[in-house]
């Protein structure tokens, strides 16, 4: 298996399967979106499938939702689920706090809604994520659809007084239409290279109106497990300051991954 990935879907595959490992029998799970978490869902359809393992899923994005059916994961609402047990998601930045940046799939809005609603939120990410200071990579913003063109403007003019270091934003778009998240809202990406004060961001932001939410996690997640392309693993603890390393070893039925690219 290992030929046939590159060094960064490797990572991805490693934390995914070490962090399916945090899964235990009978926890209702939250399934993160993206890439890094599409590979935590195949691990665990794995393990539903070889080991009997039975866990109820609640997925942040119907893209996850249709892959956690095809491998076997009951999914629930998070209405039926109520309070989680876990939740497992992959991030675009992360640092030393273990503060996030989410959304470059879209999906920070179902995303932080499910995270918020469990004991424990572990990030998956490949060493590329790790950042000293978050803003490197766009910030998304979920807005409404009324009065897009004001919201966008008022959230530049509100950016002038941020602690950031740019100041430029763009709608995503799809083709050539703004891009549709879950919820029927368009995102607009913020261009801030660094971000000083993210807390304070994320206040701001969140009240203007026509926001809907940012993908900032600020004290949210507890533990990150980080993928090297040579196989290693880190788990780190954000709440007893743990560092624990190992390699993750490949098995023959891992091949079955290597077709998966999102
Ligand atoms: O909206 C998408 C999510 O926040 C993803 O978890 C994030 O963009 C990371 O995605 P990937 O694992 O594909 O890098």
């Amino acid at each position: 298996m290992s030929s046939e990935l590159s060094p960064i879907d490797k990572a991805k595959f490693v934390c995914a399967k070490r962090a399916a490992q945090f899964v235990e029998n009978g926890m209702r799970v939250g399934l993160g979106t993206g890439s890094t978490a599409a590979w935590l869902v195949r691990c665990l359809g794995e393990r539903v499938r070889d080991e009997g393992l039975h866990i109820t899923g609640v997925p942040t994005s119907t893209r996850t939702a249709e892959l956690a059916r095809e491998v076997g994961i009951d999914v629930i609402t998070l209405d039926a689920a109520k309070r989680l047990d876990l939740t497992i998601d992959g991030a675009d930045e992360f640092d030393g706090a273990f503060n996030l940046i989410k959304g470059g799939g879209g999906a920070l809005l179902h995303e932080k809604v499910v995270a918020t609603s469990s004991d424990r939120m572990i990030v998956i990410a490949d060493v590329g994520k790790e950042v000293e200071t978050l803003g490197a990579f766009p910030l998304p913003i979920e807005v409404i659809p009324f009065g897009l063109q004001t919201t966008h403007a008022l959230v530049d003019e509100t950016l002038v007084s941020m602690d950031v270091l740019g100041r430029d934003s763009s709608l995503r778009m799809d083709g050539d239409k703004p891009f549709v998240t879950d919820e029927g809202n368009h995102i607009i990406d913020l261009h801030l290279k660094r971000i000083g004060d993210a807390r304070q961001l994320a206040m701001t932001l969140n009240q203007l109106p026509g926001v809907v939410e940012n993908g900032l996690f600020i004290d949210i997640c507890d533990t990150v497990v980080l993928g090297f392309g040579d196989g290693k693993v880190e788990v780190r603890d954000i709440n007893d300051g743990t560092v624990a390393s190992e390699r993750m070893v490949f098995a023959e039925s891992d091949n079955l991954f290597s077709d998966l690219s999102d």
